[in-house]
């Protein structure tokens, strides 16, 4: 029987059969078997660190809703609990932390595809929601929560989970109905209010759920970017910075949640800290079983989760043999330079006697001329799109602080008509067409303008061609970018073209970048030497 991988790893049966059906995951790779195996036993935390694509995400999203589904059975069949009281003793079990929306849409969505499958009856909101801003989606969000209340899975964002924690009145209908008590008939008033109180307790009819009082799983994804902690060689004044404002992914997994120990330098204060901490009942960390997964996690991440007690012993790591492979091998990396604002030719490696490479860290000179700069950079997407003739999607990635609309403006005069990644995850935002009208022939090819956070761990496995335009911020960024390509085994390539910059030194940060990643990048054909 197909998925019997999964399964032996202890995947439930029928999620095992989904994960074959309907993603054609069928057998594990050995770290994913580890991976489930692991995230059985309640008692032990897991750092997963994997090159992009390898199915970190995808294997403990896939365990989650397994492990979701495998309670609910213990308590329904051998505990003979009613299906409504074992889904209130198993809301919110399980907090899945991401730092984009993008990326929690795609979880949400694998979870209830492999529900669907799997279980077509089951209530797919008893198991799993996703939790991230934008008006339309928080307005949906609200309505599934109180229609179902809290789920065994919550899926989002740091600021939307927080949210999620905080304690809010009864949903407005259940207060009107307690205002509409008959007045003078104080029994029909007790009543009521009684069942408000109950209502509340069980976390139903609220508009957001009391406290993650019954949880068990923290999973972080892409631990680096939701703590983004400063590096070692920050500067003094960005760790102060983040010491005094810390971010909703470090507020979020701060003790008020873990009820843990205090860190050892403790942060101040900030309002949602406070009342997550007047929350007390919350469940310690010997508890709380902690998994962190990225393919660029490291030693920042472990020393910060240590410091603040989330996990009760040492992790478990799952990690790849050679911590530098961070990109899978079947990438082919061509890096174009553009010189004096107008020559596209490949990265020229470093010559003797020249001076010391730029650091990493050390922050690029800004870009004076970013106008005709974004004209270059889309004439050379659009010219390597042309040359190198992907067979899948295109994802362009723009400099950090370009607006993906504005560039895609630019990016349409050269003919290549693209539309936002968020596309691929909601279904609302129209696919592009070729052209005013249907086109015969193949399917057009897809491109994606994205930014390095909306993208950060997003699938696609379709991508089988990824432009980078402009300086990554480090490697790690240049990783998780060149990462959306080549997916579980699948080939790609990856095309970054920066500006020479001052005495090149944009050519040597790139240098150093692909040292520090160990990638040979080859020379592009299609450019000059
Ligand atoms: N065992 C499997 N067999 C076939 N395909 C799989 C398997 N496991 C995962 N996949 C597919 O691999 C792709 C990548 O998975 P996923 O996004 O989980 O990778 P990742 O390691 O988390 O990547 P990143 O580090 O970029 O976040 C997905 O399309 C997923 O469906």
């Amino acid at each position: 029987m197909a998925g019997r991988g999964f399964e032996q790893a202890g995947i439930d049966g029928r999620v095992a059969a989904a994960m074959a059906a309907v993603h054609g995951a069928a057998e594990p790779s050995a770290a994913q078997a580890a991976v489930v195996r692991q995230l059985a036993r309640p008692r032990s935390h897991l750092m997963v660190r994997q090159a992009t694509g390898t199915g970190k995400t995808y294997a403990v999203a896939a365990a989650l809703v397994s492990l979701a589904v495998q309670e609910h059975r213990a308590l329904t069949e051998r505990l003979g609990q009613s299906a409504a009281a074992a889904f209130a003793a198993q809301a919110l079990n399980t907090l899945v932390v991401v730092p984009n929306r993008e990326l929690a849409l795609q979880i949400e969505r694998w979870g209830s595809e492999l529900l669907a499958h799997a279980y077509p009856a089951a209530p797919r909101a008893k198991f799993i929601q996703r939790f991230v801003s934008g008006g339309e989606y928080e307005a949906a969000q609200r309505g599934v929560l109180r229609r179902h209340g809290a789920p065994a899975i919550a899926v989002g964002t740091p600021r939307c989970l927080l949210e999620l924690a905080l304690l809010r009145p009864a949903a407005p209908a259940l207060l009107r109905w307690l205002a509409d008590a008959p007045p003078g008939d104080a029994a029909e008033y007790l009543q009521r209010l009684k069942r408000v109180h109950g209502l509340c307790r069980q976390g139903r009819g609220l508009d957001s759920v009391a406290a993650f009082g019954g949880l068990r799983r923290l999973v972080v994804d892409e631990i680096d970017q939701v703590l983004r902690l400063p590096g070692p060689h920050a500067p003094e004044r960005e760790k102060r910075l983040r010491r005094d404002k810390p971010r909703p992914g470090q507020v979020l997994g701060h003790d008020p949640v873990l009820g843990a120990q205090e860190a050892r330098a403790p942060m101040p204060e900030r309002p949602a800290e406070r009342l997550l901490r007047s929350l007390g009942h919350v469940v310690g960390p010997r508890t709380v079983q902690v998994t962190a997964l990225s393919a660029t996690a490291g030693a920042a991440e472990r020393e910060w989760m240590r410091a603040r007690g989330w996990m009760a012993s040492a992790p478990v790591w799952i990690d790849n043999a050679e911590a530098r492979v961070v990109v899978p091998p079947a990438v082919t990396h061509h890096c174009l330079v553009v010189e004096d604002g107008r020559i596209v030719r490949n990265l020229r490696p470093k010559r003797a006697n020249l001076e010391a490479e730029p650091k990493e860290e050390e922050e690029p000179d800004q870009d004076t001329e970013q106008i005709p700069m974004m004209e270059i950079m889309a004439e050379a997407a659009a010219n390597a799109i042309e040359q190198l003739r992907p067979g899948g999607s295109v994802v362009v990635f723009t400099r950090p602080d370009a607006s993906t609309a504005r560039f895609g403006r630019v990016l349409e005069r050269y003919g290549v008509l693209a539309q936002d990644v968020m596309a691929r995850f909601d279904p609302r935002i129209a696919q592009p067409g070729p052209g005013p009208g249907p086109e015969p022939g193949p399917e057009p090819r897809r491109v994606l303008i994205a930014c390095e956070e909306a993208a950060r761990g997003i699938d696609l496995p379709d991508a089988s061609l990824v432009l980078i335009l402009d300086i990554p911020r480090s490697a790690a960024s240049y990783a998780h970018m060149a990462g959306r390509t080549a997916r579980f085994g699948r080939a790609g390539t990856v095309v970054s073209v920066v500006p020479a910059g001052a005495r090149g030194c944009y050519e040597g940060k790139m240098r150093g970048i692909f040292a520090r990643l160990g990638i040979e990048p080859a020379p592009a054909p299609f450019v000059a030497a």
